[in-house]
């Protein structure tokens, strides 16, 4: 199974428009991969805190519809990162993951549960999702998380019990706390028995610089793939029987005592 990581740069010079086409045309390129994967909230930026709640979209709009055309031509599984959804005008804001069929239908979002920025940014514009999502692909079954979702174990063992074997992680993650991101991202994997896709963007928005280094670690812990600090894409081939086979030969999930 071959998955591709966009890391995309988010630069507040380039129009969001001008920035959806982009990131079309890098989905497109990838037709040799199965899943292809975006970073949280690449529209606008992560920390542009002045966008969450002016530049919303529904499921239906204007990223969900390039993103969908680009998944169906590049004939790709397509998790298009995270938009700053507002379902009805005046509503509510979440932050939400869309997951695309290589037919270009929309199959399931994922609104992140945890809000970072504690009593500012998303944790008081956005409003937190409460739904546990899956998503079952021919070779493997996705686990949806977003960014600081990736500081709270509890949520990524719920996912395995549902019964996720990837642990797919969209992010805006800064530069100033990677050793976090690489160390968090390698732990997820490590403790679920399960690859980790953690894909981040790259540049600098909202005076915030972008940590890159998106990763796919195996459900072992080993680092297949790491990107530099740039826009860059990381194409690495998965084998989804190692899930297995892991979590067989190493049976520690089966050791658990609390929270069954
Ligand atoms: N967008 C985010 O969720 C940022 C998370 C973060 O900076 C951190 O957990 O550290």
């Amino acid at each position: 199974m071959r998955v591709s990581l966009i890391q995309l740069a988010v630069d507040p010079a380039e129009p969001a428009d001008a920035r959806r086409a982009r990131a079309a045309r890098l989905v497109r390129e990838q037709r040799t991969s199965d899943l292809v994967v975006l970073p949280e909230l690449w529209h606008i930026g992560a920390f542009a805190y002045e966008s969450f709640t002016r530049d919303t979209e529904t499921v239906a709009g204007p990223t969900a519809r390039a993103m969908a055309e680009a998944a169906r031509d590049a004939g790709v599984w397509l998790h298009a990162g995270s938009i700053a959804e507002r379902p009805e005008p005046g509503g509510p804001v979440f932050n939400t993951s869309l997951v695309l069929s290589p037919a270009g239908e929309l199959v399931r979002t994922y609104r992140k549960i945890h809000r970072f920025g504690f009593d500012q940014g998303e944790a008081v514009l956005m409003s937190a999702g409460t739904e546990i999502v899956t998503v079952p692909l021919p070779e493997t079954t996705l686990g949806l998380a977003t960014c600081y979702d990736l500081r709270f174990p509890e949520l990524f063992r719920a996912l395995v019990d549902a019964g996720a074997q990837t642990l797919v992680v969209p992010a805006g993650w800064p530069e100033r706390r990677r050793e976090h991101w690489t160390l968090l991202a390698r732990a997820r994997a490590v403790e679920n028995q399960s690859y980790v896709l953690a894909c981040g963007t790259a540049g600098t928005h909202a005076g915030v610089p972008q940590a890159g280094h998106s990763l796919v670690v195996d459900p072992w812990g080993a680092v297949l793939a790491e990107a530099g600090p740039d826009e860059e894409v990381l194409t690495v081939d998965l084998d989804p029987a190692k899930v297995a086979k892991t979590r067989e030969e190493f049976p520690a999930l089966k050791d658990r005592v609390l929270g069954r």
